[in-house]
């Protein structure tokens, strides 16, 4: 048994360990802050598929499903185990906190670690479907956010890029220095060159969504009705030259594009639906590594406080639209709206007053440090309340095993 004391010990956003009782804690605090389900759902529940279920709004979309829709099925996820020098990721110790949730509650939830891209992970979940879940799959949501991609024709690796197009982009961003305070900064990115927007696409559209539909069809896994959501954002007008107009707005047009012809197709095949569900900033691994979005994600809440809905609430909101539970609200272009909390005009608008008089020496008073910092710390595990960080842990937890 490897057993520790950990603390953390990190080069800005990013931590080399991950606490797995503070994983486990939060894994918890999620489920209990899932709204109960409106009804009960019939019999075993329906299937559903989570792709990238180990963090962020993947892992909101694996506890809202369990909870608040009935789902059972399969997340799929890309994780590091323990080693005897470190800790696993903490997605890895999510996980095994989701599944020990999944099982209490007495739904069959499988949870695979592997790279999602693949053609040989494809073939592990649809293996399962048949073999376990009846030869249907309900629903499948895809929350992968990646940098890199091995396209399963080509052999080729693309690498996404956080790049403006056409020109560079200057932004404000935040960091904290090794004794925590903060700094705001100015940083420049340069614009996309050569072939970096059709890289992002390559990893960050909708090609790897499309090959998950294509093969599951092809092995006629589909049931009568199955919807699917992918996740993507739209954000402000602040981080819009970074986000929406850079690289990764292209790919998230391209996954928005996709959903429009998914959405045809299965609509005349089985009955189905495709959308893409828009939803609002959230602290994430991903979202740190964009510039400018620490700074952004943490003034709004500087702004809304508790009003910024966190991913567990919007993740149950997702559920009801895609189960009937709630009508299904779809924006002008075909989109499920979950972000309307950011972007209303007086939102927006004392969010930019704070970005423009925020300097080192006055972002404490209009962003909320606290909770930023203490959400990045929690991506891996620390500071969740409650936890005591003084006491040994093991880190060498298991993945769930998933024997029928
Ligand atoms: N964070 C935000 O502010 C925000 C807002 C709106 C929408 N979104 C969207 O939500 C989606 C998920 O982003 P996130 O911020 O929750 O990310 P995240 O980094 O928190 O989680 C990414 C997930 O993808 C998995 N993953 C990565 N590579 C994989 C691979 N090769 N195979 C299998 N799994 C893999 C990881 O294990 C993890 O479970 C993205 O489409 C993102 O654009 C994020």
């Amino acid at each position: 048994m490897n057993e520790r004391v950990l603390t953390p010990r990190n080069r800005g956003f990013l931590f080399l360990d991950s606490h797995p009782a503070g994983c486990e804690r939060l894994v918890a605090d999620m489920w209990e802050a899932c709204p109960e389900p409106v009804r009960e759902p019939a019999g075993d529940g329906p299937v559903a598929l989570v792709v990238g279920s180990s963090a962020g709004y993947g892992l909101a979309a694996t506890l809202a499903g369990l909870k608040r829709a009935g789902v059972r099925g399969i997340g799929v996820s890309f994780e590091k185990a323990p080693t005897a020098r470190r800790t696993a990721t903490a997605g890895w110790y999510r996980t095994a906190a989701t599944a020990d949730i999944a099982r209490a509650a007495g739904r069959d939830l499988v949870l695979l670690n592997g790279d999602a891209f693949s053609d040989a992970m494809k073939d592990q979940v649809a293996d399962l479907i048949e073999q376990r879940f009846g030869g249907r799959l309900d629903y499948l949501i895809y929350s992968v956010a990646a940098p890199r991609r091995t396209d399963p024709d080509t052999g080729t690796v693309h690498a996404s890029v956080l790049k403006p197009i056409g020109r560079a982009n200057r932004t404000r961003t935040l960091v904290f220095d090794d004794d925590g305070a903060p700094e705001v900064r100015e940083v420049e990115t340069g614009p996309a060159e050569g072939n970096d927007v059709e890289q992002t696409v390559a990893v960050m559209g909708g090609a790897d969504w499309e090959r998950w539909i294509d093969h599951l069809a092809g092995r006629g896994l589909l049931a009568d009705g199955f919807a699917t959501a992918a996740l993507s954002y739209i954000g402000s007008a602040l981080t819009a030259a970074i986000y929406r107009q850079g690289t990764i707005g292209a790919a998230k047009a391209h996954l928005e594009a996709t959903a429009r012809s998914l959405d045809e197709r299965l609509g005349r095949t089985v009955g189905g639906r495709a959308v893409t569900s828009v939803n609002g900033a959230a602290v994430t691994q991903s979202s740190t590594a964009i510039p400018g979005i620490a700074l952004y994600t943490g003034l709004l809440r500087g702004v809304l406080g508790e009003g910024l809905v966190p991913p567990i609430r919007q993740l149950a909101a997702l559920w009801d639209q895609l189960t009937g539970a709630a009508p299904l609200e779809l924006d002008e272009e075909g989109r499920i709206r979950l972000d309307r909390f950011e972007l209303t005009d007086d939102v927006q608008a004392a969010v930019a007053d704070r970005w423009e008089s925020a300097t080192t020496a006055t972002v404490a008073e209009l962003a909320d440090l606290d909770w930023f910092r203490g959400e990045v710390r929690r991506l891996y595990g620390f500071s969740v309340p409650g936890v005591d960080y003084t006491a040994r842990v093991a880190t060498d937890v298991p993945w769930p095993a998933h024997t029928a």
